[in-house]
């Protein structure tokens, strides 16, 4: 594995750490470059690691944020993403411009160009991505069981439409290319069966099988899986 493992003793210990490590980077890319961006992960997991970031001071006027995926759902939904972003870190920094990925399209695939369009002027690399993994191996939604997930694991595009038979919602997610398109990386992961897929990950076996291995593997960003057992 090409990215270290680093391990914490509890989720808080991370979430602080992490948010340690994004306020250095996000205040120097201000300080070096004008303004910083950062692509940020949904589900449960990255929740105290959001609210610990909002708590720091950093020039949140100067900061660009977007997500690595989001499920295709009105912002106010509890499923979305976004919403979740909204209740945790936008909540303490209201300055952060946001770049949201639901775009009020029927479907994903119908979003897909124009998301492509919004994502093609951020700008390129971000400062940091964090991205967090399901049981299946997933990172953002790049889903082994997505039909069409091959064309999100290489190509041109930053974003695809993705669905999964395993998970609710159809999806739109960064692209493992747009993905790696980034200062920094890191996998936000916590307990024990996610601990055991990324040792499986570990092991030979295709990217599609699990798609965290297109993190794991690549020598492109500097990479790190931060975990915790709780
Ligand atoms: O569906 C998703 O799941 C993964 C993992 O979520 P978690 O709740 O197990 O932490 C998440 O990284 C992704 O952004 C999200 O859309």
């Amino acid at each position: 594995m090409t990215a270290p493992l680093c391990v914490f003793p509890d989720a808080a210990t991370l979430a602080e750490t992490l948010a340690d490590e994004a306020e250095a980077l996000l205040t120097d890319a201000i300080a070096t470059r004008g303004g910083a961006s950062l692509a940020l992960p949904g589900g449960r997991t990255p929740s105290p690691f959001l609210i610990a970031l909002g708590k720091r001071a950093v020039e949140w006027a100067k900061v660009t944020a977007t997500l690595v995926d989001d499920r295709w759902l009105p912002p106010d939904s509890p499923d979305s993403n976004a919403a979740t972003l909204r209740a945790t870190l936008l909540a303490a920094a209201p300055a952060i411009r946001f770049v949201p990925l639901f775009n009020g399209a029927p479907t994903p695939e119908a979003g897909e160009a124009a998301c492509a369009a919004t994502l093609r002027v951020l700008a390129s690399p971000f400062d940091l991505v964090v991205t967090g993994m399901g049981e299946d191996g997933h990172v953002a939604s790049l889903f082994p069981d997505a039909p069409d997930l091959a064309s999100a694991l290489d190509g041109p595009s930053p974003c695809r439409a993705l669905r999964s038979p395993s998970a609710p919602h159809p999806r739109l997610s960064l692209t493992l290319p747009r993905l790696l398109d980034s200062r920094r990386i890191v996998v936000l992961i916590t307990g024990a069966a996610k601990r055991a897929v990324l040792e499986r990950a570990q092991e030979d076996g295709p990217v599609a099988e699990l798609p965290v291995r297109g993190i794991l593997r690549q020598t492109r960003t500097p990479a790190a899986v931060f975990w915790s057992p709780a």
